[in-house]
């Protein structure tokens, strides 16, 4: 290497990226920890003020994930100090009955502009009228700031304008739901301090050589279920970052090895609070470094939008008819075996209720002990949007994608000033994205469940 990559990306240099990357806008991340030692006795006197035991957090992608790793963590080492309930979901069978009476929720959105964000706001706002048991993270001057400074939420987290979604989890974004969670911020925060860049800088530039040599497929291992959404945060900030002008990684999320297809590989311990900081820390400088050597630019999501745009105009009522392969669920693992063509992968979509999850990532282990020469993941929608959409989108034209849809979302779940309901919503976002991702060459099948 002529230059030390590391030095440069912690120096925040942004011509690593090219002359049109958003990076100029976009390293906040690189030294989001310093800047959060500032405001950490404010954060920690605030959250010993919440007297709720149950937090609710409606927010998407990386407003969702990083709340998720850290309450996942505190729960399997034991030393959680309230529930965290992250509803990242548009399918009302999954939240529509919350006990809430003894929640304070939050609304997580950088843009303050995320369809599920708002329509989940707008339904437990329905249901909870006191403005105070409501908490706002977002952008300055994004319209949720201005609705939650309206309403009188009882704070309003003003987050930096220079970090994205995916790179906030060192942001109020993770930190505000991760200390009402029990993590030791503290801790975190200086083991991340003492990653070695080096090494995952180096990690970023080999996943990135390998994908350039043919060897997308990146293989997580995760080794329990209690640490699957570390596996689901670290697929996002590959996937997100990578996935565009058709190229880039495809992170394979599973428990343990499997497969004979050609990986890289990548373990994921984080069985103490150290381990966590310097993974999370320490893959956003490797996502960084792949990017440089995938020759993308790892900070904007420029396909993301397709599928939004799509739904929104399905909702308008205009008429969009994907002509999809069905399939029944028994014929799904023919169905992959038959195709699994060197180099293509396979992503369940599911359009199911947050607690489908551990039935669907058991289906996906099964298909994938059956079927060893395929890549095989899966996500719950409209979650993955925010996390592999852009990958399905804008990366590799090898995806086949199996939506698992419902012909009936159960009863109807208004959502208020919004014109629509839930069930009509997570269908339309499914049609939405099927077509998203047959306009960009990828095809789509779906069965319903
Ligand atoms: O935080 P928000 O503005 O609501 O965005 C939520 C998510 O939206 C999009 O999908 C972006 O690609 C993600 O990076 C982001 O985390």
């Amino acid at each position: 290497m002529a230059f030390d990559l590391a030095t440069r990306i912690l120096e925040g240099d942004n011509t690593i990226w090219g002359p049109n990357s958003v990076a100029p806008n976009r390293l906040g991340w690189i030294h989001l920890i310093e800047r959060t030692q500032e405001f950490l006795d404010d954060l920690r006197s605030w959250s010993e003020s919440i007297d709720q035991s149950k937090i609710v957090v409606l927010g998407m992608g990386g407003s969702s994930l990083g709340p998720r790793v850290f309450y996942d963590f505190t729960k399997r080492t034991n030393s959680a100090i309230r529930e965290i309930v992250v509803i990242d979901s548009t399918d009302p069978r999954g939240f529509a009955d919350l006990d809430i009476t003894d929640a304070a929720f939050i609304v997580s959105s950088k843009s303050g502009t995320t369809v599920e964000s708002e329509a989940l706001f707008r339904f437990f706002r329905g249901r909870q009228s006191n403005p105070k048991r409501f908490i706002a993270i977002t952008d300055p001057g994004s319209p949720l700031e201005a609705m939650a400074t309206e309403l009188g939420f009882s704070r309003v987290f003003s987050t930096p304008q220079n970090v994205g979604g995916r790179f906030s989890v060192f942001s109020e974004f993770g930190l505000v739901p991760g200390i009402l969670a029990g993590i030791d911020i503290v801790e975190l925060l200086s083991a991340a301090q003492k990653t070695d860049s080096g090494k995952y800088v180096e990690l970023g530039e080999t996943l990135g050589a390998n994908a350039n040599s043919g060897i997308p497929f990146v293989s997580i291992e995760y080794e329990s279920d209690n640490k699957r959404s570390i596996g689901m945060w670290t697929e996002q900030i590959l996937a997100e970052s990578t996935g565009k002008e058709d190229k880039g990684l495809v992170p394979v999320p599973h428990r343990s090895k499997e497969g004979t297809y050609p990986t890289s590989n990548l373990i994921v311990e984080c069985s103490n609070v150290q381990e966590l900081g310097q993974h999370l820390y320490g893959m956003q400088l490797a996502t960084a470094a792949a990017g440089y050597s995938l020759g993308i630019d790892p900070f904007n999501e420029p396909d993301v939008g397709v599928s939004k745009e799509i739904t929104r105009r399905v909702l308008a009522g205009e008429k969009f008819n994907p002509t999809l392969e069905d399939l029944e669920r028994d014929q799904v693992e023919s169905y992959i075996s038959d195709r699994s063509d060197e180099g293509k992968y396979f992503a369940l979509s599911a359009y199911q209720p947050l607690g489908f999850e551990d039935e669907l990532y058991a289906w996906r282990d099964d298909l994938a002990k059956a079927i060893a020469t395929s890549p095989i993941t899966a996500g719950l929608a409209p979650r993955h949007l925010h996390s592999t959409g852009q990958l399905h989108k804008g990366g590799p034209k090898t995806l086949e994608l199996i939506q698992v849809v419902s012909k009936d979302y159960g009863p109807k779940v208004t959502i208020p000033d919004m014109d629509t309901d839930f069930g009509t919503l997570i269908r339309a976002q499914a049609d939405g994205d099927a077509i998203a991702c047959q306009n960009r060459g990828q095809k789509v099948s779906r069965l319903y469940l």
